[in-house]
């Protein structure tokens, strides 16, 4: 019944589709008793019980897909390609890859429709070859792996310090400790390599410190990864998490049957092989530092890994392959958010200069930002939510709902359907956002605007149970780092006045590099 083959287009990440389909009585039933509660499908759907099965609904054929990935040049920027498709196909189309199916959903009012009618355990793709891995090794499941009550149970586990505002303002010490070494770092690149302004690449820079703040979060380690001599361990660490993504998307183009004989799967199990020795690595030192403490009778004090370890809840293996998908989400999400935040400001310096004044009035002098001053930041808060709706980090996300048939603008849709989230075209849409190519954080601030927006119009972190597990601490990182980044320093763009344009890569990243230059503040 399902095709278990798996492609990955640029942002799309495409598994399990169904090919049934065909109308229930379950269905008309679930239909009357709909259980969306705002902006749901038209009444009269309702009244007549016209149901339309997913064959009506048009869309690209598959040769019609492969034109425009590869002829007309979106592979790179399939993001620019919901926005164009929805031109053509209005907010919900049908594209086919072969046997694989996908619905793409393009408007705010479906997209609620659709996660509102997700069950209790939704599933986003079954991720075959980060499961294989862990099979083939005896390694646990992940929140990004794990699937069913089992991914309930972890996520249960892994949520209260991650998502709880009072348990996740305990991490900001620890991210202001990196935050000051990113800024010493920046102060070196420039006078040292960049004629004392120029920084080059800052998705680069900020990736070394998006990888060092959720280190120094999980594993309650410093990784040296902003030193100038990064040690030798930590580079192969950064490399080797690099490297899995790369071949990732390789790995996942061929049928499972044919792994074990690819040379790219080898090299994709050496990698992930170092990967899991580095956690295991940086855990064990962490439990015998914990049993010494215990030993000479002293309090066991610490956060996130220190808790996971004490509260005997997960074994210390499954301990390790949560921790290690927490690290693996959450590097280049964060790193790519700032540079873009980074990339605005730099070009608008009256936006700049106003959250520069809301700083410094929350923080004088030397003081630094903790959680209770970024509460008051409301232009810091408004332009990282901006920077998310022009660069949706995921710009489109799948959705299968496992549980139940679920019906979407008059379509029933069957159990196990793949949905293809269009987050992107979502965060254009003039209705919501009027001029949505401009960079206006005012957008967010509160205020009758605000009030008119779609709350679906702009979800960068998704929305219900599986949801961004690392929201809050991305959140702190960033509005961390670019509050004493515009305290410190005034930022300008690349003289070259060269624009930056996104590229997916299954994430929205800069396609090319941002520099940028940092004056000292007087
Ligand atoms: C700006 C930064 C980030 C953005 C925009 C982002 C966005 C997202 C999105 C859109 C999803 C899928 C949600 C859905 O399907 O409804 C997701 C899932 C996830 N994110 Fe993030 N994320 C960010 C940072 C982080 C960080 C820092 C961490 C780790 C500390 C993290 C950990 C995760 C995990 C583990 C999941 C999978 C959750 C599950 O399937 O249960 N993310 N994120």
């Amino acid at each position: 019944m399902f095709c278990k083959s798996l492609l990955r287009t640029g942002s799309l990440t495409i598994c399990r589709t169904p090919t049934g389909f065909g109308v229930s009585s379950a269905a008309v039933s679930l239909l009357k008793n709909n259980n969306v509660k705002r902006h749901c499908s038209s009444s009269s759907d309702v009244g007549n019980n016209t149901l339309k099965t997913m064959e009506e609904l048009h869309g690209p054929s598959f040769l019609t897909s492969l034109y425009w990935l590869f002829g007309k040049g979106y592979f790179d920027i399939t993001h620019e390609m919901q926005i164009e498709h929805k031109k053509i196909y209005g907010p919900l189309w049908k594209s086919k890859y072969g046997p694989l199916v996908v619905v793409n959903v393009a408007s705010a009012d479906l997209i609620e429709q659709v996660l509102r009618q997700e069950g209790k355990l939704p599933v986003r793709s079954d991720m075959p070859h980060w499961r294989e891995y862990r099979q083939l090794r005896r390694q646990a499941y992940g929140p990004l792996t794990e699937m069913g009550p089992e991914w309930q149970r972890i996520r249960s586990i892994l949520n209260p310090r991650m998502l709880k505002p009072r348990h996740v303002s305990n991490y900001s010490p620890a991210i202001n400790q990196v935050v000051t070494d990113f800024i010493q770092r920046i102060q070196r690149l420039r006078d040292e390599r960049g004629g004392g302004l120029l920084v080059s690449d800052m998705a680069g820079e900020l990736y070394r410190f998006a990888f060092e703040g959720i280190c120094s979060v999980l594993f309650e380690t410093r990784m040296g990864c902003l030193n100038d001599d990064v040690p030798e361990e930590t580079q192969k660490f950064i490399e080797s998490v690099g490297e899995m993504f790369r071949l990732s998307s390789v790995v996942v183009l061929f049928p499972k049957s044919l792994w074990p004989y690819l040379p790219f799967w080898k090299h994709f199990v050496v990698v992930w092989d170092h990967l899991f020795r580095i956690a295991k690595m940086l855990i064990d030192s962490k439990v015998k530092e914990i049993q010494g403490k215990i030993e000479k009778g002293e309090p066991v004090e610490g956060e996130y890994l220190t808790h996971l370890l004490t509260s005997d809840k997960m074994s210390v293996t499954e301990i390790q392959g949560s921790i290690t998908e927490l690290l693996l989400a959450g590097v280049d999400t964060t790193s790519n958010t700032i540079s873009w935040a980074l990339y605005h400001l730099a070009r608008e310096p009256e936006i700049q200069e106003t959250l520069y004044e809301e700083v410094k009035s929350v923080c004088p002098g030397d003081k630094i930002p903790a959680a209770e001053d970024i509460a008051k930041m409301a232009w810091l808060k408004a332009t990282v939510k901006e920077t998310l709706r022009l660069y949706p980090v995921v710009p489109g996300n799948a959705r299968v709902i496992v549980d139940n048939e679920i019906v979407v603008s008059g379509y029933l849709f069957p159990k196990k359907t793949l949905f293809h989230l269009c987050h992107y075209a979502v965060s254009y849409e003039e209705s919501n956002f009027p001029e949505p190519h401009v960079f206006r954080p005012e957008r967010w601030l509160r205020g009758e605007d605000r009030l008119k927006q779609h709350p679906f119009g702009s979800i960068p972190f998704g929305f219900g149970i599986r949801a961004c597990l690392g929201r809050r601490v991305a959140e702190l990182e960033m509005y961390c780092v670019l509050s004493r980044l515009i305290k410190q320093f005034e930022v300008r763009p690349d003289p070259s006045g060269k624009t930056v344009k996104a590229k997916t890569r299954t994430l929205m990243v800069p396609g090319t590099p941002i520099n940028l230059q940092f004056l000292d503040r007087k």
